[in-house]
């Protein structure tokens, strides 16, 4: 990139809801922006009125992040587009329902899209990132990260591999000046729910936040150098006294012997 040149972000799921609000809220921060999704409609629209809104020069990527060819489409660009600062994994999926009443073709897109997409495009987009030693990893992961119902196992867990990835990511990341942001939303009002097979309208309105809200927060928490971010939670002290008590508990699991209830007295069986 050269000094005139604006910083390119790359934002996948940018056709509707949290992406494209990313893609408006990173165009009016001075973004240029290559918009990733399969509705190239809608993606056209988007472009067409951030350029004008903006000023920004807006490329789109049509592409299926669950195939083979879109991801490496996408992945190509990662590689070779040196104008790259930013990229905002954001794309995901969540058909909510039992495990065994989810189709498999709804259970192992989810895992394409929220777990494959978003590593392969990871393990693009950092190369580069090291070499020049600069950039941002924006990745959406959810509050189910932390929660699994009995209608989000499957989506729980892809989540919790959002959060686990980039906390390792952060760790590893941690001598350079690249930066890995984990966002965390909880009910935020989109299209998601279209797809989830829960309408939004069963969730009272008081605990769902708008899209601008939760995009606003959640930069504004990378502004602020977080490496966790939940928009909706008030009290940080939570998250704070979660990570010491989950610190605490690795600490313990250290101890090369199994603990003291599960000791039998020597040569003998536990009775059943
Ligand atoms: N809404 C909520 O309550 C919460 C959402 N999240 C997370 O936020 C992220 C964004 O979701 P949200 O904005 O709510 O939902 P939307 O359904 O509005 O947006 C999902 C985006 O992902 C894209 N997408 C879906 N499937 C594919 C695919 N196969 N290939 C490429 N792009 C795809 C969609 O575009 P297209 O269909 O054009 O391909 C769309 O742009 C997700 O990761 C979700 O898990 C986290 C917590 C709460
Ligand atoms: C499954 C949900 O309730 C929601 N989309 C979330 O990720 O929090």
């Amino acid at each position: 990139m050269t000094n005139h040149e604006k910083p390119v972000a790359l934002v996948t799921g940018a056709s509707s809801g949290i992406g494209a609000g990313y893609a408006d809220r990173l165009a009016h921060r001075g973004y240029d922006l290559i918009l990733v999704a399969r509705r190239l409609d809608r993606l056209d629209k988007l472009a067409t009125d951030l350029s004008c809104r903006h000023g920004s020069n807006v490329e789109v990527l049509e592409a299926d992040l669950t195939t083979e060819s879109g991801i490496t489409k996408v992945e190509n660009t990662l590689r070779s587009d040196s104008r790259i600062t930013l990229l905002v994994n954001n794309a995901g999926n969540g058909k909510l329902g039992t495990t065994t009443d989810i189709s498999h073709e709804d259970s192992i897109s989810m895992i394409a899209l929220n777990v494959t997409a978003l590593t392969r495009l990871t393990r693009a987009a950092l190369p580069n990132f090291i070499a020049r030693d600069s950039g941002a990893i924006i990745n959406i992961a959810s509050v189910m990260a932390l929660h699994s119902l009995p209608i989000t196992s499957l989506y729980s867990a892809t989540k919790a591999f959002v959060l686990s990835f980039s906390r390792g990511l952060q760790e590893e990341l941690a001598g350079t000046a690249v930066k890995v942001q984990v966002v965390l939303p909880a009910g935020t009002a989109t299209e998601f729910y279209d797809h989830a097979g829960i309408p939004l309208s069963a969730f009272d309105p008081d605990v769902v936040m708008t899209t601008t809200d939760l995009v606003d927060a959640a930069l504004l928490g990378l502004d602020k150098g977080e490496l966790v971010t939940m928009p909706s939670v008030e009290d940080l002290e939570l998250w704070a006294s979660f990570d010491v008590a989950r610190n605490k508990l690795f600490a313990a699991t250290q101890s090369g012997k199994p603990a003291s209830r599960y000791q039998v007295a020597s040569g003998g069986s536990s009775e059943l």
